[in-house]
C-alpha cells in the first residue's frame, strides 16, 4: 500500500495520482529565500532615524547624552533579541517542515496505523496496554521516519528529475545532506531503544530489519529490476506484524493474517500508481513493472490475481479464531470490491480505470483493518481453538465445536480439569466450593 502520499507510498502517490497535485507546489518554492530573510533579521540596523527620533545632538548634557545611548542601546538589544527569537522560530519552522517531509510524515502514521492494529489485534483478551500501545506506536512511527529520511537520501538525483518528488527538502536544497543522514540516524536509533526498552527486543528487531530492508534492499532495487514492487510489498506487511509481536511477545499464525492483507493490497496499489505514474517514473530511473508493459494487460493482470488471493483472509480469520464470522463476510464483499475496480482495468486500460482501482484501493486498507479491530475475538477462544485441534476432533464435530469455542469459556475449578485426561478412569476429585 504506498509512496509519498494514503495516504502517501501509501500517501505520496495519491497526491501524485491526480495532475494537478503533481504540480510544484508554490508554498515550498520560497523557502530558501525566507530562510534568507529570516537570517537578515537577526542583525537589524539601527538607522540614523530612530537615533533622530529619540533626539540624539551634540548639544545635549553629558547625562542627557548617556541617557539618550542607554535607550538606543535598550532599544536596540530588545529589537535584536525579538529579531533573534523570529530567526529561531523561522528555523525551527523550517527544519520541522523539513523533518515531516524526508519523514514522509503521512505515509509514517499510516504505516503506525498499521502496526497499532497489530498491536491490538495481538493483545487478545486482555486489556489493552495503553502505555504499550503509544511506546509501540512512537518506536515505529520513529523508524518508520528513519527508514524514509534514508530512501530519500538515497534518491536525491532520482527525486530531482520526478515532478512528483522534485520539490522535496533534498532535491530542492532546503536541507544538507550531512543534516538529513543525522536526522534519520537519530530517529532511527531512538525509536529501536524505544521499542526494545519499553516492549521487546522482537519487535525492535522486526523494525529495525524493515528498516534495512526498505533503504537497502528496496530502494536500490527500484532502480534494477521490477521485482521492487513485491520486495516494497513485505517491506508494508511487517509492521503489523511487529505490533502484534510487541503486544504478544511472540509471532504465530494468526499474527499473519493482517500482514498478508496488507501484502497482497499492496500490489494492486502500487500497479495502479505505476501505470499513472510511468512517465515520471522513467524520467525517474526506476524499472517499474509498467514500464515493461507498453498495454498494461500484464499489471492489470497482476492486480486481479493479488484481489483474488485476498479472498480467502476473511474465512481464514474466522476459522482461525481471530474474528466472529460477520468479518468473514465484510472481508469478502469488500475484496469482491476491489476485485471489481481491478477486473474493470484489466477489461479497459485507461488512466480512468486505473485511478479507480487506486481510489478503491485507498478505502480498502481503512476498512479491512477497521472490521478486524471491531470483529476481533478474544485470546481465550483462540486458546480454546488450539486445544480443539489438538485434541483432534472429528470434521463432523468441529462445526458444533467452533461454535462453542466463540462462546465465553466458562471458569472451572482448578481439579476439573485436572480430572480429565490422561487418567479419566480415576475417581472424578470432589471440589468443594467455600
Ligand atoms: C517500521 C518500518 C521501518 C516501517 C517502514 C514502512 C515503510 C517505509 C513502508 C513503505 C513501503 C513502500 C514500499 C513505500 C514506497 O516507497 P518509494 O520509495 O517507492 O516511495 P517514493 O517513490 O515516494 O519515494
Amino acid at each position: 500500500m504506498w509512496r509519498r502520499s494514503v495516504v502517501s507510498r501509501f500517501s505520496s502517490r495519491i497526491s501524485v495520482s491526480s495532475s494537478s497535485s503533481s504540480l510544484p507546489n508554490p508554498r515550498l518554492i520560497p523557502w530558501s529565500r525566507e530562510l534568507c530573510a529570516v537570517n537578515s533579521f537577526s542583525q537589524p540596523p539601527i538607522s540614523s532615524e530612530s537615533t533622530a527620533k529619540l533626539g540624539i545632538s551634540g548639544n545635549r548634557s553629558d547625562a542627557n547624552k548617556v541617557f539618550a545611548s542607554s535607550t538606543v542601546a535598550a532599544t536596540a538589544t530588545t529589537g535584536d533579541i525579538s529579531s533573534r527569537v523570529a530567526s529561531m522560530a523561522g528555523l525551527g519552522h523550517h527544519y520541522a517542515r523539513c523533518y515531516w517531509e524526508l519523514s514522509k510524515a503521512r505515509l509514517s502514521m499510516l504505516v503506525v496505523a498499521t502496526s497499532g492494529t497489530g498491536y491490538i489485534l495481538g493483545t487478545g483478551n486482555a486489556a489493552i496496554d495503553f502505555a504499550g500501545l503509544c511506546y509501540t506506536c512512537a518506536g515505529t512511527m520513529m523508524i518508520a521516519a528513519s527508514a524514509n529520511s534514508l530512501n530519500q537520501i538515497f534518491e536525491i538525483s532520482n527525486d530531482a528529475k520526478m515532478k512528483r518528488t522534485m520539490l522535496r527538502p533534498l532535491p530542492s536544497g532546503r536541507i544538507g545532506v550531512p543534516h538529513a543522514v543525522a536526522w534519520a540516524t537519530i530517529a532511527g536509533a531512538s525509536g529501536a531503544c524505544l521499542l526494545a526498552s519499553k516492549t521487546n527486543m522482537l519487535a525492535a528487531g522486526l523494525a529495525s530489519a524493515n528498516l534495512v530492508l526498505y533503504a537497502f534492499v528496496y530502494t536500490p532495487l527500484k532502480q534494477l529490476h521490477p521485482i521492487n514492487t513485491w520486495v516494497g510489498a513485505v517491506v508494508g506487511a511487517i509492521p503489523p506484524l511487529l505490533g502484534w509481536a510487541a503486544a504478544s511477545g511472540e509471532i504465530s499464525l494468526n499474527s499473519m493474517i493482517l500482514p498478508a492483507a496488507l501484502y497482497f493490497w499492496q500490489i494492486p496499489h502500487f500497479m495502479a500508481l505505476a501505470h499513472l505514474c510511468r512517465n515520471d517514473y522513467a524520467a525517474g530511473g526506476y524499472k517499474m513493472l509498467s514500464l515493461f508493459d507498453p498495454s498494461g494487460k500484464r499489471i492489470a493482470a497482476v492486480a486481479l490475481r493479488n484481489c483474488f488471493y485476498m479472498v480467502p483472509l476473511g474465512f481464514i480469520a474466522y476459522d482461525w479464531g481471530l474474528t466472529s464470522s460477520w468479518f468473514c463476510l465484510e472481508s469478502t464483499l469488500l475484496t469482491l470490491a476491489i476485485a471489481a475496480t481491478a477486473f474493470s482495468f484489466y477489461r479497459d486500460r485507461t488512466m480512468q480505470k486505473a485511478r479507480k482501482m487506486f481510489h478503491a484501493s485507498l478505502l480498502f486498507l481503512p476498512v479491512f483493518m477497521s472490521g478486524l479491530l471491531l470483529h476481533r475475538v478474544s485470546n481465550d477462544n483462540q486458546q480454546q481453538l488450539v486445544e480443539d485441534n489438538e485434541a483432534g476432533l472429528s470434521n463432523s464435530a468441529s462445526n458444533e465445536v467452533k461454535t462453542q469455542r466463540r462462546k465465553k469459556p466458562v471458569a472451572q475449578p482448578p481439579v476439573a480439569y485436572a480430572s480429565a485426561a490422561p487418567f479419566p478412569f480415576l475417581p472424578a476429585p470432589s471440589y468443594y466450593s467455600p
